[in-house]
């Protein structure tokens, strides 16, 4: 029997196709059967994935925008579909409230599973409206059929748990993930000590993504990766082994008596901070003997940083550089995170991923602005994705910036952008507001203020949709069995 779906020949042409040909796979189709199971499951999510693309290439091109942000459940994605929106993001954050057994802030330490789960109750939610607006005679019905933008945060471990977590994603209709170069376990947004997030060296974040590509050519899916980059709000850095992160890894320049490791008070961690003078390699190395930077330079070229350091020394006997008294307690050594190193790490992880994001957790122009053109000089055409999660001022004061910050961001290239949370604030609106109503006028104020508003709603369907509309379909059904209750 041929079977076209195990032959290296079709995994070859399919990586010819104009979707798949700007990828360089470090891996050989021959590989990639070795690893397929008898049958594809790639249906659903090779179809939403190729929506998803005209949509990211559609916005690029005319330098628009495609906006959209996390529903909690399957009402907030239909009113998101109504609404003319054109993709669904599915919030890693927004599921740490969610979708787990015990609500916490963001420290996408949930299951792997937890998102993949989440992305399945969208796209099944999406079928089912789809379903019943077909049976309806809606000739729209294809347009409640959003693709599901999923976050995957850092893989969840090593690259057994990528290829799981992305099998799980595929299998339940993604069109799309992220991925980022955060250390599991590590994610913190307290700032406690003046430390940010921990990511994984260069190396490691790209045997994520290729753990993750493989995944999808085992699967024959056309889901896009995005790379979402961390380095430039990381503090810390998991291993210096990688000489691409040397311009960024700290060390103290000053000999002090103790390790950073062994302190006890933020007091204590601050004032060594202060006397280490943390610098990088290089520039140590400048600021002790200009004179011999560019010998040091040119020998030291591709080296990681403890090669590096035994050619300064030899060149500069009294130069005291020590990234290992840097080093915090968990062992991870000190990070300058700025947005050249997330560019750096983007233009590297650009042959694995379709889509580069710098999350931000507020917006800064300067860094999105810095980004956006440091990535296209290199790759002018590169989708590129942004998440506005910080808020503005209540004052106002920055108003008309705000105003013009989505098409702003769409002439810098950003065509995928999005608001995690702002679904989760709308819903709290909406609920305290039906809330007090009932609490205050009882079912008179929601008759009034919910559900007369709710039933007047003549958008493509009624609001009110999710309790009345399945009757539709267990209509058809006891129509075709023959109504024998
Ligand atoms: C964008 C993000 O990945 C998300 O899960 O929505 C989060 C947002 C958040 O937790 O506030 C993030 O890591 O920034
Ligand atoms: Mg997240």
């Amino acid at each position: 029997m041929t079977n076209q779906w195990l032959s290296p020949e079709t995994v070859k042409a399919w990586w010819s196709s104009a979707t798949q040909s700007a990828i360089n796979r470090p891996y050989t189709a021959e590989q990639v059967v070795h690893l397929r199971d008898r049958f594809p499951e790639n249906v659903a999510s090779n179809e939403m994935a190729l929506k998803l693309r005209e949509i990211l290439e559609k916005h690029r091109v005319n330098q628009t925008v495609n906006i959209t942000t996390s529903p909690l459940e399957m009402s907030s994605q239909q009113m998101m579909a109504e609404a003319g929106m054109e993709t669904v993001y599915v919030s890693g954050g927004l599921a740490s409230f969610t979708a787990v057994n015990d609500p916490s802030s963001d420290h996408a330490d949930y299951t792997y599973d937890t998102l993949p789960k989440k992305v399945n109750l969208l796209h099944r939610a999406q079928l089912l409206n789809e379903r019943i607006a077909r049976v309806k005679g809606n000739p729209d019905a294809e347009k409640f059929m959003l693709p599901l933008i999923a976050d995957a945060d850092s893989g969840f471990g090593l690259y057994t748990t990528v290829m799981k977590l992305v099998k799980l994603f595929v299998q339940a209709g993604v069109a799309g993930f992220h991925m980022d170069d955060l250390f599991p376990g590590c994610k913190r947004f307290d700032g406690k000590d003046g430390e940010a997030w921990t990511i994984v060296p260069t190396c490691e974040l790209l045997k994520r993504l290729t753990a993750a590509r493989l995944q999808l050519d085992i699967m024959g899916s056309e889901a896009v990766i995005i790379y979402r980059a961390d380095p430039h709000s990381a503090s810390r850095i998991t291993s210096s082994v990688d000489a691409r992160d040397r311009p960024y890894i700290l060390g103290a320049t000053v000999p002090l008596p103790r390790e950073y490791a062994s302190l006890h008070t933020s007091e204590e961690r601050a004032q060594w901070k202060k006397d280490a003078a943390l610098k990088c390699l290089d520039d140590a190395f400048k600021e002790c003997c200009p004179n011999l930077y560019e010998e040091f330079a040119a020998r030291s070229k591709g080296l990681p940083i403890s090669e590096a350091q035994r050619v300064a020394l030899e060149l500069a006997p009294t130069l005291y550089f020590s990234c290992d008294a840097a080093r915090n307690a968990s062992g991870h050594y000190a990070y300058r995170g700025c947005i050249e190193a997330s560019v750096d790490r983007s233009i590297l992880a650009a042959d694995l991923v379709e889509v580069l994001w710098p999350n931000a957790s507020t917006y800064d122009p300067q860094q999105v602005e810095g980004y956006a053109k440091g990535v296209h000089a290199v790759l002018p055409n590169k989708w590129l994705g942004y998440n506005i999660t910080g808020a503005f001022p209540a004052d106002k004061s920055r108003d008309d910036e705000v105003k013009v910050l989505n098409t702003k961001l769409a002439k810098l290239g950003y065509c995928w952008q999005f608001m995690p949370l702002a679904m989760f604030t709308a819903l709290g609106v909406m609920a305290k507001r039906t809330a007090v109503g009932l609490v205050e006028g009882g079912v008179y104020n929601y008759l009034e203020n919910v559900s007369r508003p709710a039933s007047a709603d003549k958008g493509a369907d009624s609001v009110e949709w999710w309790y009345k509309k399945p009757a539709v379909l267990t209509d058809t059904a006891a129509e075709v069995i023959g109504d024998c209750l």
